[in-house]
């Protein structure tokens, strides 16, 4: 829109100003007009009245000669001629606007004659003339120009009558009765040729001391007059000129002389003519500031009225308003200036505004994206310090704490736990490198390590080092940390986490403790053995020195355990262990390899002493032993194995040394026995037979003897004891002594057991079905299996299937099977019990029984070890043997004698009550057929005797 663009263009502020300027712009123009004005009238007074004056002054001055001259006769009486132009010379010359002194001499006619008579004698030509230049008639009285200086150029006024002239007369009339000065009007002078007028001004000469008190008296007294004739343009001309007033344009000066200022009284004017100025222009009426009044001032001199009328002119416009107008000019433009420049400033305040509301709605908009961005950024230092809160809080539950390092690795920030729980003191810490802390850091391999990793700004995890704290205890942590860059990418540092571990270290310490070292006796284990082994076969080869690995095996150990209880046993076995420690060096190992095992390396020590340290050994070991308040003897076997002899490496040498074991056991025990290439013999045969038992049962390799047991009462089999026997293709019928044990150890004896039960009963059951009664079928019980959670299950699966009646079948179980647990053993037997089979203990007397245990557990027989039976000569086990058939018929339990081989321990047996008896007296054990044979014959114990 062009009309708002416009509006726009010229605020209405600059309007405004502009008027407001151009208001007092006109009103400064207006005063400074009027004082224009003012100032120009004022010169124009002045102007005047410097020209008023200096006419009038130039008055006085020609008064003043006139007087001087009056006053000359006056002094003199009488003037000559000659003396009369010798004073005049001067004066003329100096005031040039006299066109001549005179003197006016009073004669009546015939002087006047006589006067011209006598002037002729000097000037020939002179006549004495009237105003027309006639010749003089005849009057009263004739005033003549008598004395007339210059003479040159005034020769017509030479002899002239002034009398003649009427209005010349009649002043001088007046002057002499006056006795004053007196001017004539302005009259062409008798001398002027040009148009020029002139006056007269002239003093009357009185007779010397004549009473001129009145007109008459002066009139009587005159003589004549002096005078001074005055060219009255050239007089204002002269006076002003040498006023130096004489030209200004602007000025009309007219002088007149008379009365008034008609034009005939006009002796001088100057400027344009007199006509009435110019009618000021219709735009100079409009400014109304003019003068127009001419200035006119009237003096009197020598008997005249004098006007001087001053007149301005019209004056050029510009010269005179040059302030006015230049204000009027300087403040309209400084008004238009202004009102621009406010006009710019409305404008430029109106941008400005703009500008401040377009930039206060960005600021606005700003302000808001910026109070968002405080308030996310509140919320996000909330959810910082809440994070921090929920970091310190959880650092100060948490067994960590955090640290940080400055780029030189200096600890700069720890937080309290370290200190807390590490007991630090956090003295020395701050400011301080991990490796002040720690020199040693300098020195081994994992400072150097941990120092390459920080000097690459490398992160670490798990770093683990140990410091004693302040409580004096060592105490160990685990640190990981990170490299921290700034934003360009600079490193500042490290930080990160920290935990205590000292409790883990310990049980870390602990557990590699225990991983090393057996658990009840302290001594180093088998793992630790083979490390400690193959270090002393190092030390061996280095110093050419022997080595002797002594393998060292309780003998009865079992008894011990069976009888006085594993804890007796393990009492035995601490006390062994420390006494087979104390045997040796401290710089030799004595290990526990298992149960009742033990190895000894030995160095540094000379051959031939080999055999003392056995012996010292031994003798240690034998020593009694409390246990459970009771002295108890121990003995051990030992085999020697020597490094490098008899073809051992460093890898046999303990297999060697337990070689030479089986050997010193073999040998009745408690003796050493070194080991020899022989021995190696029956160790592959063990090895052998333990292959060979792994397939015997898929090859049916194993088949049951049966042993009869017999009633000493009736002399007949009651029942029988199924015997393992092996058939090995190669090895022949192996015994169950020399497999069993193996079976045991390898845990084959589960499988084989089972076997022997299923085939046991079916073989029973199968008696029953051919006729021969309700024979009991005794059926031995290894330790691993009484230990399988399936035992019950099993035998109960056995008798449902082979259909035994369960009362037909005698478990046999020896004292150690519950000596370990005894209340998980009684309710195993009990549960067995309930199946409703019988229980024997088995070997009984040989495990130190306790029978205190016989009363709570469910058992129907015992069965006496034949090692009792076979002694039963000696008085000692006889009474044993009658102990345990009155203890067994106490506990209502049915005794049966193993081993017997003599008619005599039968006859002992029967005569002390025991129930039955089973050995080789009576039968061997048989296979099943002949068994059968046995029973189909009928044979009992008569039978035998017979
Ligand atoms: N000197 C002598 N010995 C006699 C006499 N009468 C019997 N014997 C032997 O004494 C052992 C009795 O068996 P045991 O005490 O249960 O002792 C058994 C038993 O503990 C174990 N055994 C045998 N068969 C089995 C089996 O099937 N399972 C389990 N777990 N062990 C078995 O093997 C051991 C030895 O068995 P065997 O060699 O058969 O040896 C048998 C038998 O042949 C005698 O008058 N004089």
């Amino acid at each position: 829109m062009p009309s708002s663009r416009k509006s726009s263009r010229i605020s209405l502020a600059a309007i405004l100003t502009l008027m407001t300027g151009l208001a007092v712009t006109g009103l400064l123009f207006v005063a400074v007009s009027a004082l224009e004005y003012s100032k120009m009238e004022l010169s124009f007074q002045q102007r005047g009245h410097m020209r008023a004056a200096a006419i009038r002054r130039g008055m006085d001055d020609t008064l003043e000669l006139v007087t001087i001259l009056n006053s000359l006769f006056r002094t003199m009486g009488v003037v000559d001629r000659e003396q009369f132009a010798a004073f005049t010379q001067p004066l003329l010359e100096r005031y040039p606007f006299v066109q001549a002194f005179n003197f006016h001499r009073v004669m009546d006619t015939a002087s006047a004659r006589r006067y011209e008579a006598e002037v002729r004698k000097q000037h020939p030509d002179f006549v004495l003339h009237d105003a027309n230049r006639q010749p003089l008639s005849p009057r009263p009285q004739h005033i003549i120009v008598d004395y007339l200086e210059p003479l040159e150029g005034n020769e017509a006024a030479f002899g002239l009558d002034v009398a003649s002239l009427p209005s010349m007369a009649r002043v001088i009339a007046e002057a002499v009765d006056s006795g004053q000065p007196r001017t004539t009007t302005l009259m062409k002078l008798e001398q002027e040729r040009a148009l020029q007028k002139g006056f007269v001004m002239m003093i009357p000469v009185y007779r010397a001391g004549a009473e001129l008190g009145t007109a008459a008296q002066r009139r009587a007294a005159w003589l004549g007059n002096t005078s001074a004739v005055i060219r009255s343009a050239d007089l204002v001309q002269k006076i002003l000129l040498a006023a130096d007033l004489l030209d200004d344009r602007e000025l009309m000066l007219q002088v007149y002389i008379g009365d008034d200022t008609r034009p005939a009284n006009l002796v001088y004017t100057r400027g344009a003519p007199a006509d009435e100025p110019p009618a000021p222009r219709s735009f100079q009426r409009w400014l109304a500031f003019d003068y127009r009044e001419p200035f006119v001032r009237t003096f009197s001199a020598a008997g005249k009225s004098w006007h001087v009328r001053v007149t301005p002119l019209p004056r050029p416009f510009l010269p005179h308003h040059l302030g006015s107008l230049s204000t009027l000019v300087g403040g309209a433009l400084f008004s238009l200036l202004t009102a621009a420049f406010v006009n710019s400033l409305a404008r430029r305040s109106k941008r400005v505004q703009r500008l401040v509301d377009e930039r206060t709605e960005a600021l606005k908009a700003s302000n808001d994206k910026l109070a968002e961005d405080v308030a996310a950024r509140k919320r996000t230092e909330e959810a910082l310090q809440e994070s921090e809160h929920r970091f310190r809080r959880l650092l100060a539950l948490s067994s960590d704490w955090y640290w940080e390092q400055d780029e030189e690795f200096r600890f700069t920030n720890i937080t309290g736990g370290f200190f807390d729980k590490g007991k630090q003191d956090p003295k020395l810490f701050i400011g301080k490198t991990r490796w002040e802390l720690h020199p040693e850091m300098w020195d081994n391999r994992w400072g150097r390590d941990h120092r390459a990793t920080m000097e690459a700004h490398l992160p670490f995890t798990n770093l683990e080092y140990s410091l004693p704290g302040v409580d004096g205890a060592v105490h160990w942590f685990s640190t990981s940390g990170e490299p921290v860059f700034d934003r360009e990418g600079k490193f500042k540092g490290y930080r990160g986490t920290g935990t205590e571990i000292t409790e883990r270290k310990l049980a870390e310490q602990r557990i590699q403790h225990i991983a090393h070292h057996d658990v009840l006796t302290g001594l180093p284990n088998r793992v630790l053995l083979q490390d400690r082994l193959s270090q002393a076969v190092a030390f061996a080869n280095r110093s050419g020195k022997p080595l002797w690995v002594m393998l060292i095996d309780l003998d009865r150990f079992k008894f011990v355990n069976d009888s006085l209880g594993h804890k007796a046993g393990d009492q035995l076995l601490k006390t062994v262990a420390q006494r087979l420690q104390d045997s040796v060096r401290e710089s030799d190992t004595v290990a526990r390899l298992s149960g009742d095992e033990f190895v000894a390396i030995l160095t540094e020590y000379p051959e031939e002493a080999t055999h003392d340290i056995a012996q010292r050994i031994m003798r240690a070991v034998t020593q009694p032993a409390m246990l459970e308040g009771k002295e108890f003897f121990v003995t051990c076997s030992i085999g020697v194995a020597v490094y490098g002899a008899d073809g051992t490496s460093a890898q046999r040498l303990i297999e060697h040394a337990d070689i030479a074991m089986y050997r010193a056991k073999k040998l009745g025990r408690n003796n050493t026995q070194f080991y020899e290439p022989a021995m190696n013999e029956e160790a592959r045969e063990r090895l052998r037979i333990e292959s060979a038992l792994r397939n015997a049962l898929e090859r049916q390799e194993f088949v049951l003897h049966y042993q009869p047991q017999v009633d000493l009462q009736s002399g007949r089999i009651v029942g029988m004891e199924a015997l393992l026997r092996w058939q090995h293709p190669e090895l022949g019928m192996v015994a169950p002594n020399r497999f069993i044990g193996l079976a045991e150890e390898t845990g084959l004896i589960v499988e084989i057991g089972a076997w022997v039960l299923r085939t046991a009963c079916a073989q029973a059951r199968s008696w029953m079905d051919n006729g021969h009664g309700m024979l009991r079928i005794a059926v031995n019980l290894s330790p691993r299996q009484f230990s399988e959670p399936q035992l019950l299950s099993s035998i109960a699966e056995v008798l449902q299937e082979t259909g035994l009646p369960p009362a037909c079948l005698d478990i046999e179980l020896t004292e150690g099977l519950f000596m370990h647990d005894v209340a998980q053993a009684v309710e195993l037997l009990h549960k067995l019990k309930a199946l409703g089979l019988a229980l024997s203990i088995d070997d009984f007397g040989t495990g130190y029984s306790s029978f205190s245990y016989l009363r709570h557990f469910p058992i129907d027989v015992l069965k006496i070890d034949r090692s009792f039976v076979s002694d039963i000569s000696e008085d000692d086990e006889a009474a044993i043997v009658v102990s345990i058939i009155a203890l067994a018929h106490n506990l209502k339990l049915r005794v049966i004698a193993e081993g017997v081989e003599t008619e005599s321990q039968v006859d002992y047996l029967r005569r002390h009550g025991c129930d039955e008896m089973q050995g080789y007296y009576f039968s061997r054990p048989l296979p099943a057929a002949e068994f059968e044979q046995l029973l189909r014959q009928g044979r009992d114990l008569q039978t035998v005797a017979a």
